[in-house]
């Protein structure tokens, strides 16, 4: 069951699992475990209900679900360097799904080459796509688009699930765009169409239909699958509003151990102010960290777990010393590339009458069709450098295999710029791009030894020569799609200075340094690597190393950003093998 409030729970507080974060990763995870009804599962969330929430339910609306709204966390960067100092959101997920209930809801899996090289860097083969592609069909259930057109050739059904737990779905609503982008797929070698993005053994490069985890015209994420299919389970206790300001030790000094979590009522949510009435579950095999890179990051530096250098001048006590808990901080970027297009057709339209949208979102509310109950976009892609590019002469190729994207490119049927609200006249295509192989590296760090401080988040964007040469040629590659023979009576030009004064090298790299930020793609802080290395955070079973009774599963453990948006890769992290788990529980969580 889901309770609101840590004062509901009952004592004595101890089960056989407690999982911290109810988010994208914890509510899989925590389906999966409780499956045996004879296992005891607690699950701690900071955030708020998702129940009924508009913004998170309408697909369209995602973008108005973050920043700055209580679903958020409401983090910002440190200034960044490599971005001319600039410093700007960096949403999370603060509720019940964690960033699966806030997320754009782009739905893919990444490919068999990211695979591939996590079982490579792991040392562990049940990471590669051969094994991996097995949990496509338990996790997805792909759903007919909400206008129930022929869907052949948008998708190929033998890459996908059709029985699993989290709906995907395609576009349903014709944009202006859609014909002119296939008719580039017509003409353009270098923008071929492809059938199917999703990933696996099917590589993504080419531009296709943008699928979604939606069905019915309302989002799905981790919380409206896997935790309602859960819900009513003995064996499991949902509570939100529980904020875990650490874990503490129970084991001793040659081996340590962490079973317990401390836990508070999230600031504003409880009868006394957070942190001043704390409660410690404990749990009798594991305590697993499903905080999100932010979040586990946090919590483990908090509980000493981390540079003993760094903890010290904090004030904190190091109970296991590793210096690589917050580092290897990886993440895509995104730059909203915009154009003036010669339509009324697009939905800037809608988006600027009050009127028009109060009519979508009834549309919405009454049957779930129309505007808001698509994604932003219908059409998008991936793409690689040229092999022979010179940056290839002094930069090793970050991204893990020829099949793979160095960026993406999003083709949305207005002005779509997060963070900024359409402009009062003019009608725009919105072209962004996305580096999906970065090789820059950053950090999360403590700002403070109180746990309701919020981190100091530094992705380090931009700061290789490779990621500012890949971005800088993302942009050219788009003013060559925006220039296609097919959008000749469609597109007028770039918008906006200085996009559309940016011509030489040096133009567009300082264009893509003064206004590219994130697309929310955090991994990599607490990196997994093989059993005997001696870097990195996580084992391959997901079990922290050097510690017993504490294993992590969320995105923070993938040592490299995979090559996509990341909620898919990780829902299938949970179908991956934390197989001593899996003997522990007599649960098939593997399977
Ligand atoms: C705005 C946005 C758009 C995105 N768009 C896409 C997209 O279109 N497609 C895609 O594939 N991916 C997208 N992503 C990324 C993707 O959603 C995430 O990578 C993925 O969901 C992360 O899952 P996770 O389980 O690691 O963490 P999360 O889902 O963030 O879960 C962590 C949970 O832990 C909770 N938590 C944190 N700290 C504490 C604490 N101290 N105590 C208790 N609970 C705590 C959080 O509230 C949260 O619920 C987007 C993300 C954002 C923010």
């Amino acid at each position: 069951v889901t309770i609101s409030s840590i004062s509901q729970l009952k004592s004595p507080l101890v089960y056989d699992y407690v999982i911290v974060g109810g988010g994208n990763a914890g509510l899989v995870l925590a389906n999966r475990l409780t499956e045996d009804p004879s296992v005891t599962v607690l699950v701690l969330e900071a955030g708020v209900s998702d129940k009924g929430v508009t913004v998170v339910e309408a697909p369209f609306l995602a973008q108005t679900s973050t920043p700055n709204t209580p679903y958020d966390w409401n983090y910002t960067v440190v200034p960044q360097q490599g971005m001319k100092g600039r410093t700007f959101a960096y949403p999370r997920g603060h509720i019940l799904g964690g960033c699966s209930s806030v997320n754009f809801l782009f739905h893919q899996f990444g490919t068999d080459e990211d695979w591939d090289r996590l079982a490579q860097v792991s040392g562990d083969s049940g990471w590669a796509w051969s094994n991996m592609k097995q949990y496509v069909q338990k996790h997805e259930k792909f759903v007919p688009p909400v206008d129930g057109h022929n869907t052949t050739g948008q998708f190929i059904p033998s890459l996908h699930g059709f029985h699993g737990e989290v709906s995907v779905t395609l576009p349903a609503i014709n944009t202006t765009l859609d014909p002119f982008v296939l008719e580039i797929t017509k003409q353009s070698p270098e923008f071929p169409y492809n059938e199917d993005t999703s990933g696996g053994s099917q590589s993504p490069l080419g531009i296709g239909f943008l699928q979604t985890s939606a069905g019915g015209g309302v989002r799905s994420s981790s919380s409206t699958s896997y935790l309602a299919n859960a819900n009513n389970r003995r064996g499991l206790t949902v509570v939100i509003n529980a904020y875990v300001t650490k874990l503490v030790p129970t084991g001793n000094s040659h081996q340590p151990a962490f079973r317990s979590v401390q836990f508070t009522s999230s600031p504003g949510t409880g009868p006394t102010p957070a942190g001043s009435h704390t409660l410690t579950a404990t749990a009798r095999k594991e305590v697993i960290l499903s905080a999100g890179s932010v979040g586990t990051t946090q919590i483990l530096q908090l509980s000493g777990i981390g540079n003993a250098s760094e903890l010290k001048a904090l004030g904190i006590k190091t109970t296991v010393q590793n210096s690589d808990v917050g580092e290897n901080l990886s993440d895509h970027t995104l730059l909203p590339n915009l154009f003036t297009v010669n339509s009324n057709q697009t939905f800037d339209h809608i988006l600027r009458s009050s009127s028009q949208t109060q009519a979508v979102l009834e549309q919405w509310i009454q049957n779930k069709t129309g505007l808001f109950a698509n994604n932003v976009a219908n059409n998008y892609g991936f793409a690689r450098l040229p092999s022979n590019s010179s940056i290839f002469k002094t930069a090793k190729d970050p991204s893990p295999g020829p099949k793979s994207p160095h960026y993406e490119l999003i083709i949305a049927n207005y002005y779509f710029n997060p963070g900024f609200s359409t402009p009062p006249s003019g009608s725009y295509m919105t072209v962004g791009t996305a580096l999906i192989s970065p090789s820059s590296r950053g950090t999360i760090k403590l700002r403070s030894n109180n746990p309701f401080d919020k981190p100091l988040i530094d992705p380090k964007y931009l700061t290789t020569e490779f990621d500012i040469v890949a971005m800088r040629e993302s942009v050219k590659a788009v003013k060559r799609f925006a220039a296609a023979p097919a959008f000749k009576d469609f597109v007028i030009g770039p918008y906006g200075d200085p996009f559309s004064t940016a011509n030489t090298d040096a133009q567009i790299e300082d264009y893509v340094r003064g206004l590219t930020t994130t697309i929310f793609h955090p991994v990599g802080t607490a990196s997994m690597s093989s059993k005997s290395a001696k870097n990195g955070v996580v084992n391959p079973d997901l079990t922290v190393k050097g510690i017993e009774g504490l294993r992590i599963i969320d995105a923070s453990v993938f040592p490299f950003v995979p090559s996509t948006h990341t909620q898919g890769p990780v829902y299938l992290l949970l179908k991956g093998p934390p197989t001593s788990l899996n003997k522990q529980t007599g649960s098939n969580i593997s399977n």
